[in-house]
């Protein structure tokens, strides 16, 4: 089983529990009731570049990454250093995220909030919803045949903006037909947890012209995401540099001067 496997096993059991403590009806009244979601490309289509600034306590690949004890601190600091999103893993067992995680740092800032998780049912985009996320990863990888069209299309019926998640040119070619306003490219290979920013070097050529271009993963200084925005990536989604840095409000700062330097 790939790690990708072994996490999404772990994401359904969670899901079902989930499922029936709070029934989809209660989601929905709760989305009916809710604000309009924010509004994220004109953050990304900012002149330079983007941050979107991960709430990212550990990984699979290394484990424990910061003790983030109040994610809504965090995220303030992120928004105070200029972040255009910022990106809250939900996902509990391999991530130590959680809804909880993202209701607090939706009541914290006003920027939009990005719900990363594995997104594989519609109920978890009623719950990105429910809970205040903007935006709902969506990553091809994990979503065979229809599966992807039809969470694209509820994703926008809900007001989400979709982040459609790549990692080959299949995948590429797969969110350009989903018409897919923003597509990232992940450097990590979910199956394997391998890094290679020049993923997105390589791939980033084969982005649909008009999408909003997206590189997630692999940040360790300024000059990784100075790269990212010399390759065309109009965003570039940081979490472990920002969650071990012990200022990242500047350290936002200098990720978006520098990449705006000639
Ligand atoms: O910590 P990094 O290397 O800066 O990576 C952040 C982000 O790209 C990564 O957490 C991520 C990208 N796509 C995902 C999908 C699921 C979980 C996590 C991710």
């Amino acid at each position: 089983m790939s790690v990708l496997d072994g996490i999404l096993a772990g994401v359904r059991e969670d899901l079902a529990q989930r499922q029936s403590a709070v029934p989809l009806a209660e989601l929905k009244a709760r989305v009916s009731d809710a604000p309009p979601a924010l509004d994220p490309l004109p953050g990304f289509r900012a002149p330079g570049v983007s941050i979107i600034a991960e709430v990212k306590r550990k990984s699979p690949s290394k484990g424990e990454l910061a003790t983030i004890a109040d994610p809504a601190a965090l995220a303030a600091e992120y928004a105070a250093g200029g972040a255009a999103a910022i990106s809250v893993l939900t996902e509990q067992r391999r991530f130590g995220g959680s809804l909880d995680d993202l209701a607090a740092v939706r009541a914290e800032v006003s920027v939009p909030v990005l719900r990363k998780d594995f997104i594989v049912t519609p109920y978890q985009l009623w719950e990105a919803r429910a809970w205040g996320a903007d935006l709902a990863l969506l990553m091809v990888v994990s979503l065979p045949g229809g599966l992807l069209e039809e969470l694209h299309g509820l994703a926008l019926e809900l007001g989400l903006t979709p982040l459609v998640e790549t990692h080959t040119e299949e995948e590429i070619a797969r969110a350009a037909d989903l018409g897919a306003e923003v597509v990232g490219i992940n450097a990590r290979d979910l199956t394997t947890l391998e890094v290679d920013r020049a993923v997105f070097q390589k791939l980033a050529p084969h982005l649909p012209e008009a999408a909003v271009k997206i590189a997630e993963s692999g940040v360790t200084g300024p000059e990784d995401v100075a790269e990212y925005h010399a390759w065309g990536a109009d965003v570039v989604l940081v979490g472990e540099a920002l969650v071990r840095s012990g200022d990242p409000r500047s350290s936002i700062g200098e990720f978006i001067s520098q990449a705006g330097r000639p």
